[in-house]
């Protein structure tokens, strides 16, 4: 190993933290994790990483046990030998939403950290005016989206000013009914962060300011104005509230790159850090994913995590109440267009687990034999009907539907007749279905975003990537490019369950080493090989199975209409 400077990237995902570590070639040169359930499962009492309360459609994780997880995973970092007096340069993503709750003696407390006891030792009693962090996946607050949604106008009026309509993990309806349910606890908070700028205020001993790219998933941040919007801050806190809102939420990074301080005596002196270290401010995962590689317009990341991801870069702004858009993390004028479901891998985990269980050690062998032994929708003959379903454990995001499961089919040539199925089928059909079913859903809601990649192509994505735990199981990979094409292929990044560290790490690498002006894309297109760090898992699109999908696109969005009308999320 050299000498030069290396790039520490983190991940504060759902059920783990992870760290990757990068040289300024962008080569890896080590890497540690903490599962949250294995290494802190029955202290905390959580399962998948979180806490819930059903009763209120609460879900959401301990403060505490992130502090503990950064100090262990630290510990493993140096456990591994790994040279961390040579880090220049720190940065990460974190799960998106989540908010983390500063009591007034915060900033004394993180600014006089010793090195001879833990964080959790020093800042869980007192530096937090709540215990917890709301989760992405907590759905407890459907009477604040709607007043979300009614205060500009419209869902789609305020998906034109933030970004995205009204949802229930979004920071903004959080807050507000917290500070409904809480409001000794609100008036007690002296600032709230976002999870990405919670862990960068840990390294730099302050409360860090929150990041430009993961701001937009707070429907609080007026994306054209670049500035706060002030009807949402007043709805959130009320109307004499909102300069006291101000001063929790703080400014707002408008630079994705330099410093955001030094890093903090307690990990110099505790890990060995080099007292010259900076932070760049943190995103979130998802914007940190697309930074694990240079993405190109019509290049699509599907990020197959706990939730499951649908990723886009564009330089145009056209937001619409059933996506997402995000300034990018590090391009002003540049966008990230997401889609977000909440059943993802712990729904494909579910449907998995009802199938006998496989006899050596993947426990993914029987989901996938079933997968690739069923042909697309399961049309076995001409006279087959196509098959479409709905698998939703938890209630979805997009479409907005409560919890269940449905079952439908309709013809193959066009759609027609579609109705509910007589009767349940077998199980194995589901491990094809569910997989489909996800990836129509992208299809259907990024349609507009693609167009013909030439050849007289249809409109489709060019290479799909795909990160995240899922994207080490190549059943999955055929079958979303089955349906979703991409002329180029399907790729995994060898990292693919880092993807959002390393997006973290190289995130760090452009904040220290950019030259003036010179962008993310610029700067990392030059350094990253494409050999070594992806590979080809797919030929993605297959003339005559993608239009089979494309036939059936239309009845798949007339079955989630029908099942809106009598399921949605109240
Ligand atoms: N071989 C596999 N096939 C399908 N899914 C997998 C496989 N390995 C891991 N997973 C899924 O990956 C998910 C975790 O993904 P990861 O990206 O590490 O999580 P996080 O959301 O915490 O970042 C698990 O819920 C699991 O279902
Ligand atoms: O809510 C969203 C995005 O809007 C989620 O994607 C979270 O950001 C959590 O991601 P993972 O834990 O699945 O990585």
């Amino acid at each position: 190993m050299g000498d030069g400077p290396l790039y520490l990237g983190f991940d504060l995902s759902t059920q783990q933290l992870k760290a990757i570590v990068v040289q300024s070639d962008l080569q890896v040169v080590s890497d540690a994790k903490v599962d949250f359930d294995l290494d802190f499962g029955s202290k905390y009492g959580i399962k998948k990483g979180v806490l819930v309360n059903d009763a209120e459609g609460e879900v959401f994780a301990p403060v505490a046990l992130w502090l503990e997880a950064l100090d262990l995973v630290l510990q493993r970092l140096q456990a591994k030998n790994t040279p961390l007096h040579r880090v220049r340069g720190v940065s990460g993503s974190c799960q998106q939403h989540g908010s983390v709750y500063w009591s007034r003696e915060a900033g004394e407390l993180l600014g006089g950290l010793r090195a001879d006891a833990s964080l959790v030792d020093q800042l869980a009693e007192g530096a937090f005016s709540h215990p917890y962090a709301p989760n992405w996946q907590d759905h407890s607050t459907q009477a604040e989206c709607d007043q979300f949604d009614a205060k500009l106008g419209s869902a789609e009026r305020l998906a034109a000013v933030t970004g995205s309509a009204a949802h229930h993990r979004f920071t903004g309806t959080q807050i507000m009914r917290l500070r409904r349910k809480l409001p000794d606890m609100y008036a007690a908070t002296s600032r709230i962060s976002l999870v990405s700028s919670f862990l960068a205020s840990l390294f730099i001993g302050a409360v860090a300011p929150m990041d430009i790219s993961d701001v937009c998933g707070m429907n609080l941040w007026d994306i054209a104005g670049n500035k706060w919007s002030e009807p949402l801050l007043e709805l959130t806190a009320g109307a004499d509230g909102v300069p006291e809102l101000h001063r929790k939420l703080g400014e707002v990074r408008q630079d994705g790159g330099g410093s955001v301080g030094r890093i903090s005596s307690y990990f110099t002196a505790r890990y060995g850090f080099s007292p010259e270290c900076e932070i760049a401010p943190f995103t979130g995962d998802n914007p940190a994913t697309i930074l694990a590689l240079p993405l190109r317009p019509l290049d699509v990341i599907v990020s197959l995590g706990t939730s499951t991801t649908f990723l886009m870069i564009t330089p145009i702004y056209k937001p619409d109440p059933s996506y997402h858009f995000f300034n990018h993390p590090t391009t002003p004028g540049h966008y990230m267009f997401m889609l977000c479901y909440k059943n993802g891998g712990l729904a494909r985990e579910k449907l998995r687990d009802v199938l006998p269980k496989p006899d050596g050690s993947d426990a993914w062998a029987n989901f996938n034999k079933h997968a690739l032994a069923t042909p697309p929708l399961d049309i076995q003959s001409a006279s087959d009907k196509a098959k479409l379903g709905l698998y939703f454990y938890l209630p979805e995001i997009v479409p907005n539907i409560s919890a269940g499961t449905w079952r439908y089919t309709c013809n193959a040539a066009d759609g027609s007749g579609l109705e509910e199925a007589k009767e349940a089928w077998p199980v194995e059909t589901d491990a094809r279905a569910i997989v489909e079913s996800q990836a129509l859903s992208m299809r259907l809601r990024s349609q507009k975003l693609v167009h013909s990649p030439g050849n007289g192509l249809p409109a489709q994505p060019r290479r799909i990537y795909l990160v995240g735990g899922g994207s080490l199981n190549p059943a999955i990979a055929r079958v979303i490019g089955d349906v979703l094409g991409g002329v180029d292929g399907v790729y995994k990044l060898d990292v693919g369950g880092n993807a959002c560290a390393l997006g973290g790490a190289y995130k760090a690498v452009w904040a220290f080493e950019r030259a003036e002006g010179e962008t993310f894309d610029e700067l990392i297109g030059k350094r990253w090989k494409e050999e070594g760090a992806i590979q080809k898992v797919d030929d993605g699109y297959r003339d005559g199975i993608f239009q089979q999908y494309g036939n059936v696109l239309g009845a798949f969005e007339e079955m989630e209409e029908r099942i809106l009308k009598v399921a949605k999320n109240t």
